[in-house]
């Protein structure tokens, strides 16, 4: 395995990737390279036996011109100041190719969840939303899960932002509990995009979902959710994976037994209806229609990549291919469908709670995922006319000559006031 990418570095090579196939100025794209505002933070926090630890935590707002600086909060231990930036960067252009009326945003704690008591994650994710306050806001930044983090963490950032403005204001963050404001259908959204991602792409390419093979990597809120959905669609699911290990079998296995498996016994290791235990490189590499990295950055790096089989790759993950990756693959015809795209509707249903919220009127699920697939084969059929029309190599520099460019023009069009 060669050294780890640096993902912000992977976030500014798609950018100039892309930006050989537009006309824009150096200077405004040496702008969008970078983030306009970070927060860096130090959150001390008593922990159940009365000493004081300290996290590290970090907010990125990399670009405003299309609206509020939107995107999620992650807990892990690899969270770091370039990682954050990088997933920043990527909301960006998510919510330029979905055409939604944001910019980009992320946060993250360096902090291992699996190590500490709920009352102790309870204080650390309320100190950090007491440091965050003074930046996000109903049209400022809009915060939402990601990794590590769900509607219980929404529900403590949105109680503590209330209770310190002496005001009601449930859009301040999104991805809450349905009792709290939350909408529905917005568990499920992301491994809805990238469900219906891989019907469009699939369609696109003329190849056939019903009992197509897929393998999954990382069976969280992306991956799980992508796994029934595709499921649902008439594919046959072989291979899944978390951070324990990879099970297969190559008559399928049943996405939702396997989330119960995993529901009891914290792993999908074990579940009984697996032939086979692979490693994580021998899940990513086997012989299927379609591979979904549902987990981390730079899951598939230029080495791997030489030994990938499947056909067709829809990325549930932020950044899960480099570079390095996206080279081989091209030079090797295996079809990307970037993250910006396919992961793109857990911030469109997080806008249309916000709306929601700012309506104060609920939407039916029905409502949500109707038009969440409207914005998304919307959005797909803009990348491959991008993609046909300018001869481009691939379709992540398709979703970055369309996202780029409707940055580029919000920025023109607002007079560059310094
Ligand atoms: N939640 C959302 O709305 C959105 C999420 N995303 C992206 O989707 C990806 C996954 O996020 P999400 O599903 O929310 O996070 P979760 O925390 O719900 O799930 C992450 C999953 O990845 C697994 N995992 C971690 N490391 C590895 C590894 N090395 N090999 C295999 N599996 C691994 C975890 O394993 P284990 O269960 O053992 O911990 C877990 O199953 C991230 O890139 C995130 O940024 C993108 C858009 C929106
Ligand atoms: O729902 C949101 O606002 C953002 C989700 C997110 O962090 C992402 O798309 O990576």
């Amino acid at each position: 395995m060669s050294e780890q990418a640096n993902p912000f570095e992977s976030l500014q090579e798609q950018i100039d990737d892309a930006a050989e196939y537009l006309d824009a100025s150096p200077d405004v794209l040496e702008r969008l390279k970078h983030p306009q505002r970070i927060l860096e933070t130090n959150l001390s926090v008593e922990m159940d036996d009365g000493s004081i630890e300290t996290f590290k935590a970090f907010r990125s707002q990399f670009n405003g011109d299309r609206g509020p600086y939107k995107g999620g909060i992650r807990y892990h231990p690899n969270v770091s100041r370039d990682e954050v930036k990088a997933l920043s960067g990527w909301m960006v252009y998510k919510t330029a190719v979905v055409d939604i009326p944001y910019g980009g945003g992320k946060g993250g704690i360096i902090i291992d969840p699996d190590e500490y008591s709920e009352a102790e994650l309870e204080r650390v994710t309320r100190s950090f939303a007491k440091e965050l306050r003074p930046f996000i806001g109903v049209d400022q930044d809009i915060p939402a899960p990601d990794v590590n983090t769900g509607q219980r963490e929404m529900n403590w950032i949105k109680d503590t932002y209330e209770k310190l403005e002496n005001t009601t204001e449930p859009g301040v963050i999104t991805g809450k509990a349905l009792e709290s404001g939350g909408s529905e259908g917005r568990v499920e959204a992301t491994g809805r995009s990238t469900m219906l991602t891989a019907r469009e792409a699939f369609d696109y390419l003329g190849k056939e979902m019903d009992g197509a093979t897929v393998a999954v990597q990382g069976y969280g809120n992306a991956g799980w959710i992508s796994a029934k959905l595709l499921e649902d669609l008439g594919a046959n699911i072989v291979a899944v994976s978390d951070s324990s290990g990879a099970i297969h079998n190559p008559d399928g296995l049943h996405a939702r037994d396997v989330k119960d498996h995993k529901n009891e016994t914290g792993s999908v290791v074990g579940y009984a209806g697996a032939e086979t235990e692979l490693s994580n490189e021998e899940l990513l590499t086997l012989d299927v229609d379609l591979l979904v990295p549902a987990a981390l950055e730079n899951a598939i790096d230029g080495d791997l990549a030489r030994d990938v089989q499947a056909d067709v790759i829809v990325e549930a993950a932020n950044g899960p291919l480099t570079p390095d990756a996206d080279d081989v693959l091209t030079e090797r015809d295996v079809y990307v469908f970037p993250d910006i795209l396919a992961n793109a509707g857990g911030v469109t249903v997080s806008y249309f709670e916000w709306v929601q919220n700012r309506q104060r009127f609920y939407w039916s699920e029905e409502r949500v995922n109707e038009e969440l697939e409207d914005i998304i084969v919307s959005a797909f059929d803009d990348l491959t006319s991008a993609y046909e029309e300018n001869d481009l190599p691939n379709f992540r520099t398709a979703a970055y000559v369309v996202s780029l460019q409707r940055v580029i023009d919000a920025y023109s069009e607002s007079g560059n006031w310094p």
